[in-house]
């Protein structure tokens, strides 16, 4: 029996949600892996209902990082800025392919000061969010630094990368155009899948981290997979170690009944 509440309606993810742009996304699949939809149907998915996916979010001060994780959590806007001291961390639990699944999203300290502090939570992320400006084109420059920082306590192999653009509401379409194509040149070059968003009006927030959910979820559980098969192999491996000794005692065994 789960003590936990039901997942909320709203947090039911049924489809692969799409990519922002095609030009820099994580793959082209337009639906959720074949292999991931048969493990769930087969309900062998393994741990991944029972773990907490960590997502970090990291980026310069002000660029809006605790504003669009209190939109999409709190559906909230405060035009106020209060810097983010250290970390703070929010829960939202998902319904994906019909597995319970759970994000842990960790905002972070944009602030040189508490940068060192924030750190410390970097290790065991399963995705990354990295957070500029749109209508800063040097907060773009600087999610390269952010990006080495977060690799430095994670396996670059192992993570998910997201690029976010945010403040979309304050840029014209011809000045989001411009900053855009640089964006899309980083995001390639971090193999990351590119985003713009609004916190204040909301755009595009909810799509994006459906697809972070979707994303990260297909993540575990083709790790889940991966696990099973390497513990099948292992199997495999070990019988035929076994196999080998059997016959080894058994050549033993005869050559001590010829002595
Ligand atoms: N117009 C507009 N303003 C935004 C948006 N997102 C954030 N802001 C404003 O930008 C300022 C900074 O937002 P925060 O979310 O606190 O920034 P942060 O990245 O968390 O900053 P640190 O915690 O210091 O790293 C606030 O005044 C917000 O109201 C947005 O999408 N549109
Ligand atoms: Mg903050």
């Amino acid at each position: 029996m789960s003590l936990l509440a039901p997942v909320r309606r709203d947090r039911v993810i049924a489809e692969l949600p799409p990519c922002f742009t095609k030009e820099a996304a994580l793959h082209s699949r337009t639906s959720f892996h074949p292999k991931v939809v048969g493990m769930c149907q087969a309900q062998r998915t393994g741990t991944v209902g029972f773990k907490i996916s960590k997502i970090i979010v990291v980026g310069d001060l002000s660029v809006g990082k605790t504003c669009l994780i209190n939109r999409f959590c709190k559906d909230t806007f405060d035009k106020n800025y209060k810097a983010t001291i250290g970390v703070d961390f929010e829960m939202e639990r998902f319904e994906v392919l019909g597995v319970p699944f759970s994000l842990q999203l960790w905002d972070t300290a944009g602030q040189e000061r508490f940068k060192c502090i924030a750190s410390t939570y970097y290790r065991g992320a399963q995705a990354i969010i990295l957070v500029f400006d749109v209508n800063d084109v040097t907060s773009l420059d600087h999610t390269r630094q952010w990006l080495a920082d977060a690799l430095k306590e994670n396996d670059p192999a192992g993570v998910i990368l997201f690029l976010v653009g945010t403040k979309k509401d304050l840029s014209s379409p011809a000045q989001y155009n411009l900053i855009e194509k640089d964006a899309l040149k980083v995001a390639k070059e971090m193999q990351a899948e590119y985003w713009a968003v609004s916190s204040l009006t909301g755009e595009n927030v909810r799509e994006f981290f459906f697809r972070v959910a979707a994303q990260t979820f297909e993540g575990s559980v083709m790790a889940e997979l991966e696990k099973s098969s390497a513990r099948r192999i292992g199997d495999i491996v070990r019988i035929a170690s076994d196999e080998r000794d059997l016959y080894l005692t058994e050549k033993r065994r005869r050559a001590k009944c010829c002595q």
